[in-house]
């Protein structure tokens, strides 16, 4: 067994918004079946976490709410540890960037980085608005993404292909306060120098050495976690600036610096040393033991967190000199929802405060199906109908009716004292060395990080379990040979027995009530695997079910909410755009655009209409048909060009006759103030009757 100590970061969450599943199921909740199973193991470990409470994000959205930053950061910090205590997260510390603990260490740490000379300062052009007298980095900052197109970058990341970016990589930025094309202006950051580590980073994360010294197992690292780093390594890393012209977060310690705020990521991942700090003193440990010596330090996160967590962070925390570097960075890749991404700002998601206040009695269904689907090694996607699935078919039918069974025919036939043990048959056997061997796969399974792997392998011993009730059939036997059922039951209270301890990392409170029923007051991890766990004689309880069925209407009623609070949202955005931009016509809904028929047609003859100088006869292809269509464009357009061009078709406008001749749709185009026509038509060339919407 691996003697090791631990200490078990889980992304510090943005205190801008509150937690959807997608945060749930690719960090919070693999990163606490991961300690439960080391804290079982009885392994040293310190679980920390936090709320990020700076940066640009939290700026805006205090600005967008139109409350100060403080009040924004009080609110989320609030909703999210709530949420993590509903859910049974048992962080052992969920601390807040904006503690004065976190202040100190991170200027102390940035005194001494400045101290070690890891910087660079450097006087460069950045991006500056006008409007709002201030300079542009991060999510205040957005264009198109020079490494994969993606058009909204923001000046520190490119959340589509997860980049690191600076704010002049972008390809046509503009200000996300004001929309405004910004302009430049000279100002002076301290740089961080990334190049420089460019050799002994590709040498750490590749092969796990430093200095030739051996310190972590590449085997175990996520092969996109490998790969994505290799590939940013390969194409040259920049120097990054660490320091922001901003007015909220934490100062930068040295002369000359006011005004300037320390890079938000560079203060978040250090605030996971604040939190263990803070954590360390409330229980009387020395913080220290767990940032040095022999201890693996292991990131939980998102795949956009890559690059802070396996390159920017190690160069930092090497740059310092006293601690160790991460020994794995777990990554998960992205959860989506019901085909499409989480979206905080479409409000496209299903988040967890809101789940936990319709259903505080389903939180076990919910971590089962989320480690079920986990997007360990690729996206996945969350769906109503699946989580009814999962918890029908899997939790009630397989887990809940053979632990049913199994006690129901214990209490019936022996008054719930478990039988003895009797002449094994081949069957039995089979059975027993299941319960022998699926501990250790399930150890090695999460030593590796392979939660989803590992949860199934439980539930494999609890499909054992029933298909060995349902072959035995001890309800039948029962009649003809008695003493063969005292057996049966002996060895199906066994595996339920085991499953109260394997099952625990990933569903406590239902490996809480198992134990409940079996009278297990005490145990231990290192028992699984055991077939001696209840004593012949032991008394069980009367089990009660241990999971209700999820029936359609459930279902239903939450997609309702889904798209309800969608559809609320997409109003809401309406409003704000309103705001900002004053429509000139009054507005329509979407319904009423939805009843224009528009498609494209192609023009197959023009001719002049009499005594109208301005109007063209039209012949058009719509693709259903070819209809006459009157068009005010005589003047603009020789009759030649006109021939062949594909246009858009108003297509259910009423008829209406223009100076004799019926015109039977509309043909669109853009005017300018000049009165400069021209057509409207797909950028590419599309077929005729392609419908525009
Ligand atoms: N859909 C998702 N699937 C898996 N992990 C996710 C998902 N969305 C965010 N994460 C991860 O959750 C952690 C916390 O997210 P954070 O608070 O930084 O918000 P975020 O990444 O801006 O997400 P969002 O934009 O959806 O609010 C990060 O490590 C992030 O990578
Ligand atoms: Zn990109």
């Amino acid at each position: 067994m691996e003697n090791k100590k631990y200490t078990v970061t889980a992304a510090l969450p943005y205190a801008n918004g509150p937690l959807h599943l997608g945060h749930v199921a690719g960090v919070y909740l693999p990163a606490d079946i991961f300690v439960r199973f080391l804290k079982h193991k009885k392994h040293d470990v310190a679980f920390i976490c936090g709320s990020d409470e700076h940066g640009a994000a939290i700026t805006l959205r205090a600005k967008k709410e139109g409350v100060s930053p403080q009040k924004i950061v009080d609110k989320y910090h609030g909703i999210l540890s709530n949420a993590f205590k509903n859910f049974d997260i048992q962080f052992d510390i969920f601390d807040r960037t904006t503690t004065q603990t976190h202040k100190e260490t991170a200027q102390d740490f940035f005194k001494q980085l400045e101290k070690n000379g890891a910087f660079t300062q450097k006087t460069t052009q950045q991006y500056y608005d006008e409007d709002n007298e201030q300079f542009l980095a991060d999510r205040y900052i957005s264009g198109e993404c020079p490494k994969c197109g993606h058009a909204e970058a923001y000046g520190d990341q490119c959340e589509k292909c997860g980049s690191a970016l600076s704010p002049t990589d972008l390809i046509n930025p503009v200000s996300t306060l004001s929309g405004k094309t910004p302009v430049l202006r000279e100002t002076s950051h301290w740089f961080l120098p990334m190049e420089r580590h460019e050799d002994w980073l590709r040498e750490w994360i590749k092969n796990g050495e430093l200095n030739g010294v051996k310190q972590h197992d590449p085997k175990k690292w996520r092969n996109q976690v490998i790969g994505q780093c290799l590939s940013w390594i390969d194409g040259g890393l920049q120097p990054r600036a660490m320091t922001r012209d901003l007015d909220w977060g934490i100062p930068v310690p040295v002369e000359g610096a006011d005004g300037k705020v320390l890079y938000v990521w560079l203060d978040a991942p250090i605030g996971y040393i604040s939190a263990t700090k803070d954590w360390a003193k409330s229980v009387n440990k020395n913080w220290k033991d767990y940032w040095t010596g022999d201890r693996k330090l292991v990131h939980f996160i998102g795949k956009d967190n890559i690059v802070f967590h396996a390159i920017i962070f190690p160069i930092l925390l090497k740059e310092h000199g006293e601690f160790i570097l991460p020994d794995n960075v777990p990554a998960s890749e992205f959860l989506n929802l019901e085909g499409s991404k989480f979206s905080t700002s479409r409000n496209w998601a299903v988040w967890l405060h809101e789940y936990l206040e319709r259903h505080p009695e389903k939180v076990d269904e919910l971590k089962y199906t989320l480690t079920s689907i986990s997007p360990e090694g690729r996206d996945s996607e969350f769906t109503w109908v699946d989580f009814q699935s999962r918890v029908n078919n899997e939790l009630a039918d397989v887990l809940g009716n053979f632990v049913n069974r199994a006690l129901v025919l214990n209490n019936k036939y022996y008054n719930g004292a478990v039988p003895a043990l009797g002449e094994l048959k081949a069957e039995d056997q089979k059975v027993i060395d299941a319960i022998k061997e699926i501990p250790s796969k399930v150890e090695e399974l999460l030593y590796n990080y392979k939660i989803r792997e590992a949860q199934s392998e439980v539930m494999g011993l609890a499909r054992i379990g029933n298909r060995y009730l349902a072959e035995t059939e001890p309800w039948k036997v029962v009649k003809t040979d008695p003493k063969r059922v005292e057996t049966i039951l002996h060895v199906a209270l066994q595996i339920t027995a085991n499953l109260a301890i394997l099952f625990d990392p990933f569903i406590p409170a239902t490996a809480t009530k198992l134990r409940n029923f079996l009278n297990m007051n005490e145990f231990d991890w290192s028992q699984a695997g055991s077939i001696t766990l209840l004593p012949t004689g032991t008394q069980t309880n009367k089990p009660s079910i241990l999971f209700q069925k999820i029936d359609d209407a459930f279902v239903d009623k939450e997609k309702e909410i889904l798209m309800a609070s969608k559809a609320e949202n997409d109003v809401a955005t309406e409003e704000d755009i309103e705001a900002v931009i004053a429509p000139q016509k009054e507005n329509v809904v979407f319904e009423d655009f939805l009843k224009m028929d528009i498609r494209v047609g192609k023009i197959l003859s023009a001719k002049k209409i009499k005594k109208a100088d301005k109007l063209l006869e039209l012949l058009v292809d719509t693709g259903l048909d070819q209809r006459t269509i009157v068009s005010g464009i005589a003047k603009q357009f020789e009759i030649d060009e006109l021939i062949g061009k594909k246009v858009s078709v108003l297509m259910n406008l009423p008829p209406r006759k223009l100076r004799g001749v019926t015109s039977n749709g509309m043909i669109l185009m853009a005017e300018d103030a000049k009165g400069n026509l021209n057509f409207i038509a797909p950028g590419k060339d599309m077929e005729i009757g392609a419908e525009v919407r």
